[in-house]
């Protein structure tokens, strides 16, 4: 049976709640104008039958979006070198010998390279010290041909995560996790100077699918500073109302299901089901999980937060993982670089 779906907005241009928004400029990537297309209908203003197929229901697609912003970012960056001579560079510091960073940091240096910023990245010994990591961040810092210096996430158990985030330039500071940034994150009427990525690039898909947010019930699974946190900093700015779910929450599914826009970073694997999920809502599956799959490949894939066979037959939007959220992670960590070259350098 057909379900009684959605209004459609008509106007291509930006969602109302959008084009009225005193925080207009959040609608700006650096200094390249977002443009949303007229896809998604107001968030659970429908009425959608569990048992409907997926009529109108909308896989939102973080690699297509995510590519479109990467080719902008790499016009601006040409634009820049042609005009100053200068071009962005972002520093990347790993710890550790972890496969999956390993891959992350790959990813991220082949994405600087095809939008023309440069990458540096330092490979440290599991068991560096404190000071060998201190080292590099002090240099980094002083160096004029880096604007963005990010130490990947979690850095091993002996050395102190907050010790070496509080050294990155605040300047610099792409991933935003710096504790200034963080604390800019947190008051109102103020910005700070980088918001994390992976959040960014979370509601930078709502606003490129023309998703509601003003007034709508938004509930984030997770609290890390990395991307539970922040996110629902950024909702609560975008006037929804906003619940945070973590592990010591009673009765998880029912919140959950309150959700008009749901954001799953707990990083357990299929955790939402399908009847965590309220009818017409939109869903964000940040979660990145390595599962064992002996068709697969390598023997793993990667699975998200959401059980997607469950959430595309009652959600109207989600993103799928891979290539939903992660490539805007990225996305937004090159126009983090590019926004942070530009201040320095003061070019418009
Ligand atoms: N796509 C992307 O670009 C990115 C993806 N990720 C992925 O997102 C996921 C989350 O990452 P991150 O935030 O760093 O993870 P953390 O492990 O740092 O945080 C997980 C959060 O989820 C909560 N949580 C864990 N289990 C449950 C549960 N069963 N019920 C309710 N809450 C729970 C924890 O609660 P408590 O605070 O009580 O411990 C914690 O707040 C991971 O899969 C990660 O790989 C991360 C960064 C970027
Ligand atoms: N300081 C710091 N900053 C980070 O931003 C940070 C970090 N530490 N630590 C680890 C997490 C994780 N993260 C991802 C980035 C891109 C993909 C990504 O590109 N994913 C692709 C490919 C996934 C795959 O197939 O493996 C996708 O989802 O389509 C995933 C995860 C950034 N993180
Ligand atoms: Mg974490």
């Amino acid at each position: 049976m057909a379900s009684l779906m959605f209004t459609v907005s008509t106007s291509p241009l930006l969602h109302p709640s959008i084009r009225n928004n005193a925080f207009m400029p959040r609608r700006c990537i650096g200094h390249i104008r977002l443009h949303t297309t007229p896809s998604i209908r107001g968030c659970t203003l429908s009425i959608r039958s569990s048992s409907s197929p997926d009529a109108g229901f909308t896989c939102i697609d973080g690699k297509k979006e995510g590519k479109s912003i990467s080719d902008e970012i790499k016009i601006e960056v040409s634009r820049m070198d042609a005009s100053i001579h200068v071009v962005p560079g972002l520093a990347v510091i790993l710890v550790g010998d972890s496969q999956d960073s390993a891959s992350y940091v790959s990813n991220k240096k082949k994405a600087c390279g095809s939008a023309g910023i440069k990458s540096v990245d330092v490979c440290l010994p599991e068991h560096s010290s404190e000071e060998d990591v201190l080292k590099h961040i002090l240099s980094f810092n002083n160096d004029p041909s880096i604007h963005g210096i990010l130490v990947q996430l979690p850095l091993p158990s002996h050395l102190n995560e907050a010790n070496i985030l509080n050294v990155i330039k605040k300047e610099k500071d792409v991933d935003g996790f710096h504790p200034f940034n963080m604390g800019l994150l947190a008051m109102r009427g103020r910005e700070p100077d980088f918001v994390p990525c992976t959040p960014k690039g979370c509601i930078e898909l709502l606003h490129r699918y023309n998703v509601e947010i003003e007034g709508k019930r938004a509930v984030v699974i997770g609290r890390s500073n990395i991307v539970g946190m922040p996110v629902a900093h950024l909702l609560q700015n975008e006037d929804a109302t906003v619940t945070t779910i973590h592990s010591k929450t009673k009765n998880p599914e029912e919140i959950a299901r309150e959700a008009d826009i749901l954001i799953a970073a707990a990083g357990q694997p299929n955790m939402v089901r399908g009847s965590w999920i309220k009818p017409g809502a939109v869903v964000i599956d940040v979660g990145i999980n390595h599962i064992e799959d002996l068709n697969a490949p390598r023997g793993r894939r990667v699975v998200g937060d959401v059980c997607y066979e469950e959430a595309c037959k009652v959600a109207s939007a989600i993103t799928p993982v891979p290539g939903g959220v992660g490539p805007m992670t990225i996305a937004m960590l090159l126009s983090n670089t590019l926004t942070s070259a530009k201040r320095i350098h003061e070019f418009e």
